[in-house]
């Protein structure tokens, strides 16, 4: 399944020119306040006619200004997920999950989301978190062809936040249509987003993996303090001081606090912040990672600091450094340093 996305809209002062595809997974789109992201889940939605366009769901047409197709929202077969959860207040949890659905057992959905003790209670009743996880439910539910997620953490508070994400993790990783997924939140995107589609004034800057996009030194929208990137891991083995061996490509990390079985896949989060270059190998030094890498592009930024994108073992990553130090180590691309990692975050 996928979305083929291709659509111009222009209001006053604004020109939106978007295409892009959306394979099943979280294609984030990504980009600043203003960019068009809102632009452009309104026309998937069906809520704006772009002037220019076409937009196809799995082969099924839903948008097309050549031939005037313009399938009406209801019949687009999307499930939504907003910032506020927009739950039917008179119903229950149950009636609303059930809600417009034909038949089929809910259960598999009500047990992934921890929705069971809920069940009986009306929205009123429920926190922030809960109602959020039952409009996950809820689009799941509707049999969709697509998700759309619109800002759905922005409303909640850090705490509620790192309770929702694992959610979001589960629906990316159990949803078998794609999900579009709005954010202007570095951290959401390199935690759940597959693929990354980044907007800036209207038009895609770049679209790709998420491995490829976050860790390229020149994909910033949210500021170069923000930038970080994701990649793939494997548990090699969990050593008997506590620390785990994870390998990335050719090369390994140590991790601390990591019980996922020896040969589980992970997802691994680097913040460019916590890299740093070394020109010579290292010596008594406390950090566990330090690891042979090449320079394979640097981009100074406006003010004092710059972002060198690093590769070991086939995997990118970044690093964010001073300009200073850029010029007082030399660095130049193709160079080969000594990265080290100061802190790793890990998904599943
Ligand atoms: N109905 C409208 N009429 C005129 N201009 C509009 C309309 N809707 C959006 N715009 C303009 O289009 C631009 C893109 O808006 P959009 O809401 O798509 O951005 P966004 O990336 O979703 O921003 P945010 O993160 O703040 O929600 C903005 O400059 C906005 O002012």
């Amino acid at each position: 399944m996928t979305v083929q996305i291709n659509i111009r809209h222009a209001f006053d002062g604004f020109d939106l020119a978007a295409r892009f595809d959306a394979p099943k997974g979280v294609t984030a789109l990504f980009g600043a306040s203003g960019s068009g992201k809102t632009t452009i889940i309104n026309a998937v939605a069906g809520l704006l006619a772009p002037q220019n366009g076409r937009i196809v769901v799995d082969g099924r047409v839903l948008f097309d200004s050549k031939t005037g197709v313009n399938t009406p929202p209801n019949k687009r077969k999307i499930g939504y997920i907003f910032q506020d959860a927009r739950l039917f207040p008179h119903m229950t949890v149950r009636q609303n999950l059930t809600y417009g659905r034909p038949t089929g057992p809910i259960d598999a959905v009500v047990d992934m989301l921890g929705l069971d003790s809920l069940l009986g209670r009306r929205p009123a009743k429920l926190s922030g978190g809960e109602a959020q996880r039952v409009a996950i439910g809820r689009a799941l539910l509707s049999n969709p062809d697509l998700i759309l997620a619109d800002e759905p953490l922005a409303a909640l508070d850090e705490a509620r936040k790192s309770e929702i994400l694992p959610y979001f993790e589960k629906l990316r990783d159990h949803a078998k249509v794609p999900i579009l997924y709005v954010s202007h939140s570095a951290n959401e995107v390199a935690r759940l987003a597959t693929t990354v589609v980044v907007l800036n004034k209207g038009r895609v800057t770049h679209a790709g993996s998420a491995e490829t996009v976050l860790s390229d030194p020149t994909v910033t929208p949210t500021g170069v303090r923000s930038a970080g990137a994701v990649m793939q891991a494997r548990v090699v083995t969990h050593d008997d001081d506590g620390l785990t061996v994870l390998s990335i490509g050719a090369s390994n990390l140590i991790v601390p606090n990591c019980d996922a079985p020896v040969g589980t896949d992970l997802r691994l989060r680097i913040a460019a912040q916590d890299v740093m270059i070394a020109t010579a190998p290292l010596s008594g030094i406390s950090a566990l990672n330090t690891l042979p890498a090449t320079i394979t592009a640097i981009r100074k930024g406006d003010g004092p600091g710059a972002l060198v994108q690093l590769e070991t073992g086939g995997a990118p990553f970044l690093a964010r450094i001073t300009q200073r130090s850029l010029t007082a180590l030399g660095l130049t691309v193709g160079q080969t340093v000594h990265a080290v990692i100061k802190a790793v975050s890990i998904d599943r």
